[in-house]
């Protein structure tokens, strides 16, 4: 079988905080028509990683490697968070950040607009190609809300929608970028068990229709077990184990990690 395609590569992260390393020489691989999770204890530095790959935060030590398809490598490290959404890896966030006071298509479309060419002068005057540009991004929002259940709720307030629907729409926000690698950030955090199998399905569908490879982070272990492979665990900052979710669930020092730990399988 043909080798997929490697298309983030993390190599030796590490981060400090002061005397604190949150993040300590991990290494992963996001592969092609992957669904990776990245599990582990609270404090582990999961979210932390992420703000590395995704450029909040510059690592103290490590490579990140971003290899599109048909693209030369870029190296992420040091990039500012909208440079790294340009070059196709969008994320979500574990606090959902929506505006709150605009609509939901809204929403969308302030994702989309990274995509398009119009400069502000163009957009203040308003010429007539803006105006076509401005048509195909409600167009576009409206087909992604389609695709994540939310169109009846276009021209609602996003703050009106129910928690799990708030987070399809950061998923959908995040998905009018174009990226090719999503990174979600506990993506079923606050939703009851109804709203988590609905988002086990859509992730699905992102990642077999859309062709979009996700990286998440997520406490429920039942999502995880269900959807991803592969699994990489963290623990006190290091990557402690990586494998298939079976490997994972029989992996001694995952046990141990998570002893103690009430997971949301056992809640
Ligand atoms: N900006 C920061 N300044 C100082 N310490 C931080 C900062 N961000 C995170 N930390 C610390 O780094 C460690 C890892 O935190 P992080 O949020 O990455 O863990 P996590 O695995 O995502 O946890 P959780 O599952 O609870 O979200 C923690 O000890 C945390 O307090």
């Amino acid at each position: 079988m043909a080798e997929k395609h490697k298309l983030l590569e993390v190599k030796g992260l590490t981060m400090d905080f002061g005397g604190l390393r949150a993040v300590d020489s991990v290494s992963l691989e996001v592969h092609e028509g992957e669904i990776a999770a990245l599990i582990g204890p609270n404090g582990a530095g999961k979210t932390t990683f992420f703000n590395c790959v995704t450029g909040i935060y510059n690592p103290t030590k490590g490579d990140i490697l971003l290899h599109p398809k048909g693209l030369p490598t870029r190296r992420l490290n040091g990039l500012k968070p909208n440079k790294v959404t340009e070059m196709g890896l969008a994320r979500t966030f574990q606090n959902i950040r929506l505006f709150s006071d605009m609509t939901v298509l809204e929403n969308v479309m302030i994702g989309r607009h990274c995509r398009t060419s119009a400069g502000i002068f163009r957009s203040i005057i308003r010429d007539k190609s803006v105006r076509r540009e401005e048509q195909e991004i409600v167009e576009s929002s409206y087909q992604l809300l389609k695709k994540v259940g939310l169109a009846e709720f276009a021209n609602e307030f996003a703050k009106n929608l129910p928690y799990g629907a708030q987070r399809r729409l950061e998923i959908a926000r995040a998905m009018a970028t174009e990226p090719f690698l999503l990174l979600l950030d506990e993506p079923a955090a606050g939703m009851n068990p109804q709203e988590t199998a609905e988002l086990d399905q859509l992730i699905c569908r992102i990642s077999e229709e859309e062709r979009i490879a996700i990286l998440l982070i997520e406490h429920d272990m039942k999502l995880v077990m269900n959807i991803s492979n592969p699994i990489y665990v963290m623990e006190y900052g290091k990557k402690i184990a990586e494998g298939s979710p079976q490997e994972i669930k029989d992996n001694p020092k995952v046990i141990e990690a998570y002893l103690g730990e009430e997971t949301e399988e056992d809640a």
